[in-house]
């Protein structure tokens, strides 16, 4: 170009000065004939990386129909010489960092000039909060929080496309993570890695949930944190890893969000500002989560010895009985009282009472099926729901759990052993018609009749 303001300024000198990133072609070939300082500075392409206006569009573009698809068609809704339109479109650097771009262009002669708006950080800004009001909508209608963290983790994605990233939720009783969102890493990589333990040099999850720090590892290959995972790593092609704990209100540690990268890479301003917002949202969604399901057990469960309680038992009761009746199955209850237990908490104290009950739940859901259900149904008494079981099975089982809680034993506080028995009532369906109250009040009084016969043994009314 030799367009000159005056002898000593020339078009160039302004362009080159002006923020806003611009390029000049030729209206006819296309050629393009100049770029300014802002566009490198954007872009990083040097005029002379550049043939054609199209061509660039091409390599740019977020589609390889991009410049017939949306410029050309945009281009011709112009008149006199200029855009009427912005047009706002992605376009990838050549570092493959993504820019949104609103774009304008102008017809001086035979040059069109372009004007490219870097309007990443509006974009950016009003996803987040697009984003956010998403996965606030999820909460409150109490999605799935998978289906919310996958909702994170996509929009983290969005933003930047050259990541692939993952939730793991933190399991406190196993010391361990499980996966809650990953659904851009291979399954094999998500199903290694659910459960893995919480310690130093596990990852960079593992490890930023140990020391409850943000761990920035730019070379997984040879980082010693993933010594144990480089193997796996490289078979997923995962070659840096961004961890950050994911803290509740109240600083616990809820879980940990991860930022992977293909090649190795060091994050930027803009990345540590990503990763904080991803860990924000998903600390609302986890924490959120696990508050209600706290406020379902408290409903369901009893906080003592997270048995069923009476009124979850009762309930499940009406439903097995009625699905027995009908499919003319058998069905069993035991009824279990702790015996002398008034003399247990006497001795040893409230809080040895309270283990005792702890390790009767225990013992006995170790000895009983997957499809029995235990309740603690009141203070020191237990009731156990027996499904397609026949009486004298029954009875058996009741003897099975006996013999157990008489040999086993809680530590007090003082490291003595407390010992105790139960007394047990058994009652089975019989016929068709059929009640829970009928059967349980039969159970009761077998318990009863254990308890005048000297306790520590299983009675029903039939025997
Ligand atoms: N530690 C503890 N004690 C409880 C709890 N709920 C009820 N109890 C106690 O359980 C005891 C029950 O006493 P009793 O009804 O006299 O029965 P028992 O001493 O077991 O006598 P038998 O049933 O005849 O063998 C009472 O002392 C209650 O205070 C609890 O959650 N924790």
């Amino acid at each position: 170009m030799n367009n000159t303001l005056n002898e000593s300024v020339s078009l160039e000198d302004v362009l080159d000065t002006t923020p806003i990133p611009v390029i000049c072609s030729d209206a006819v070939t296309g050629q393009v004939q100049y770029v300014n300082k802002a566009f490198t500075d954007l872009f990083g392409f040097h005029l002379n990386e550049m043939a054609t206006i199209d061509s660039w569009f091409v390599k740019v573009g977020s589609t390889a129909k991009f410049y017939p698809n949306v410029i050309e068609p945009w281009m011709s809704t112009g008149h006199q010489g200029a855009s009427t339109e912005f047009l706002n479109a992605t376009f990838f650097c050549k570092w493959y960092s993504q820019k949104h771009i609103s774009m304008r262009f102008s017809l001086i002669g035979n040059t069109r000039i372009w004007y490219l708006h870097d309007v990443t950080d509006y974009w950016v800004a009003e996803e987040r909060l697009r984003a956010r009001s998403v996965m606030l909508e999820m909460v409150a209608k109490s999605s799935a929080l998978p289906d919310i963290l996958d909702v994170i983790v996509k929009q983290i994605q969005k933003e930047n496309p050259m990541s692939l990233c993952s939730v793991l939720l933190f399991d406190k009783t196993n010391q361990c993570l499980r996966l809650g969102s990953g659904p851009s890493l291979p399954d094999f990589y998500n199903d290694a890695i659910d459960g893995i333990k919480v310690g130093l040099n596990v990852g960079s999850c593992g490890t930023a949930a140990h020391i409850n720090e943000r761990v920035i590892v730019e070379n997984i290959s040879i980082h010693p944190y993933w010594e144990n995972f480089t193997e796996l790593a490289k078979q997923a092609g995962l070659a840096a890893c961004w961890s950050d704990p994911i803290l509740s209100s109240k600083g616990e540690l809820l879980g940990t969000f991860a930022i992977y990268k293909q090649v190795p890479s060091a994050p930027t301003e803009k990345d540590f500002e990503l990763i904080q917002f991803a860990s924000n949202l998903a600390s609302i969604a986890i924490e959120n989560f696990r508050t209600q399901e706290a406020l379902e057990n408290m409903a369901y469960f009893d906080h003592l010895t997270g048995l069923a309680n009476r009124g979850s038992f009762f309930q499940q009761c009406e439903t097995v009985l009625k699905d027995a009746i009908e499919k003319k199955a058998p069905l069993s209850v035991i009824m279990m009282d702790v015996d002398n237990f008034k003399r247990v908490n006497d001795q040893f104290g409230h809080k040895a009472g309270d283990l005792v009950l702890q390790k009767l739940a225990q013992t006995s859901l170790s000895i009983l099926r997957r499809q029995d259900l235990m309740s603690r149904i009141g203070g020191e008494e237990f009731a156990v729901l027996l499904p397609l079981t026949e009486h004298e099975e029954a009875l058996v089982i009741a003897e099975r759990l006996r013999v157990a809680v008489e040999q086993s034993a809680v530590v007090d506080g003082k490291h003595q052993p407390i010992h105790y028995t139960v007394s047990f009532g058994v009652a089975s369906k019989a016929g068709a018609s059929c009640f829970v109250d009928r059967l349980l009040n039969r159970a009761d009084k077998a318990l009863y009749k254990a308890k005048a016969a000297g306790k520590n043994c299983v009675l029903s009314l039939d025997r």
